[in-house]
């Protein structure tokens, strides 16, 4: 077995975070709709999370922010004219679709991509698919830029092989690692690769939601892992529970997080508990490793609890030196029932003996916690040798972007501000600026 470190790609909040609204079934981005966001301290929030866990000496690096406004799609719809022109006539006659070629959502880096680390495929290269996103009209054309940036950072094709997104239709709806998680007995041995998925799109008498969208469909999980070359005796294809997703969990990560060999989750995510823990049993077997759940009992937590304070979408850390750390946002020690669960959590012996708090507020008003801004790539030394260096966090990198930030970005932002051309131009300099700072000429198709 080689050694693997696990690298958490943070998003770095792009200069246009702003609350559109436009994520139906997501409860926060419903709620906070057309307030004003403040991007700079969004981005902030974010760059201290990848601090902190840097110096604490977990493997950390940043992936890129999108350029915005997506004047592509604009034009595509009939806007045209100068881009001040574009921008006018979006803002009076499509403000909701100008929110979306503005929306900073790329930030949520859990959804990027589905990752298999070279332990798991049949190739011995790490295999990433970028997510077609395609039930949001605003994250419908991420995985244009998303596999632009993986190619960039993860360019080594002896190492690394990263695929189009599936196509964009309804029945291969992919949100990427939101709905996947693996569970390994360390980063660098062969583990399990389990996927969560709402839908069955061929399967009509398979149980959906009625009031929300399931965003992940059991083909779109299925081609992810034919396309990854994952040994089926070691996948899981586990059916999220429909009566979740109605109450707002839109992803599983919104309701489970797994690392290692534990499973932390809530009693009601799945549509058969008891089913989905014996096919994890039974595929950890074949690498003989026990799986450890952590069950969360409605009793404990109510699943409304669970979707206001995230505590679901925490990460589960291994930590360097042993144990495992629950990075968990501020919205869980101000939900009662969850404060008073975290405090038993700790404290009870079981594998989490460590919690870190962060404010990561400007996301969590969005519906991004902690785990939806990372993506996690698994990489042996060799592996992480090969991808771009510029992307690691490190003090000095820090050092460079948060001048950057506070030299760019916004302090807030309101629906109204999406008509000013000037926003745009802001964009596009942070950018330019940018692809610099992280030494990635051409990152960005910015003709
Ligand atoms: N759970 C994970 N992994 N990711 C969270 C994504 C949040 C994102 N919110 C938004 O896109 C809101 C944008 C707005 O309303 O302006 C979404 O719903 O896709």
């Amino acid at each position: 077995m080689r050694t693997a470190r696990e690298y958490n790609f943070d998003g770095l909040v792009g200069p246009s975070h702003n609350y559109a609204g436009l994520s139906f079934g997501n409860v926060a981005s419903f709620s906070n709709v057309r307030s004003s966001s403040n991007p700079r301290q969004a981005a902030l929030q974010g760059l201290a999370k990848m601090r902190a866990l840097a110096a604490r000496g977990f493997a950390q690096a940043v992936m890129p922010p999108q350029a915005r406004p997506n004047f592509r799609l604009l034009r595509r719809i009939g806007f045209s004219g100068t881009d001040a022109d574009v921008l006018a006539r979006a803002y009076r006659e499509a403000p909701v679709i100008l929110a979306c070629a503005y929306s900073a959502a790329p930030m949520w880096t859990a959804n990027a991509a589905t990752v298999s680390p070279s332990s798991d495929t049949q190739d011995g290269r790490v295999h990433f698919t970028a997510a077609n996103l395609n039930n949001k009209l605003h994250r419908s054309e991420e995985h244009v830029q998303a596999t632009r940036t993986l190619r960039a950072i993860f360019g080594d094709s002896d190492h690394f092989m990263v695929h189009d997104a599936l196509p964009p239709v309804p029945a291969f709806g992919d949100e990427g690692a939101a709905n996947h998680t693996r569970f390994a007995g360390s980063h660098g041995a062969a583990g399990v690769e389990f996927f969560v998925y709402g839908r069955v799109e061929f399967d009509p008498s398979a149980p959906s939601p009625k009031k929300y969208p399931a965003r992940q469909t059991l083909e779109a999980s299925q081609a992810v892992a034919r396309l990854h070359g994952l040994d089926p005796a070691r996948t899981v294809f586990a059916s999220q529970n429909p009566e979740v997703i109605d109450q707002g969990v839109f992803h599983n990560d919104v309701i489970a997080v797994g690392n290692g060999n534990v499973l932390f989750y809530h009693d009601q995510a799945f549509l058969d508990e008891a089913g989905t823990l014996e096919a994890l049993r039974r595929a950890l077997a074949v690498v003989d490793t026990e799986l450890l759940p952590v069950r969360v009992a409605t009793g404990q937590v109510p699943v409304a609890d669970a979707v206001a304070s995230y505590l679901f979408n925490s990460q589960l850390l291994s930590k360097p030196d042993g144990g495992m750390a629950l990075l968990v946002p501020h919205e869980c020690r101000e939900n009662e029932a969850v404060a008073r669960y975290l405090d038993g959590l700790v404290a009870g012996g079981g594998p989490i003996d460590e919690l870190l708090e962060f404010d990561l507020r400007q996301s969590m008003r969005n519906g991004g916690g902690p785990a939806c801004l990372r993506l996690r790539v698994a990489l042996s030394d060799d592996e992480a040798r090969a991808m771009h260096q510029g992307v690691v966090m490190t003090e000095a990198l820090y050092a460079k972007l948060v001048p950057w930030v506070e030299q760019y970005y916004r302090d807030r932002i309101e629906p109204k501000d999406l008509a000013d051309p000037q926003l745009a131009n802001e964009c596009l300099a942070a950018l330019e600026e940018l692809e610099r700072i992280l030494g990635l000429p051409g990152l960005y198709d910015l003709s």
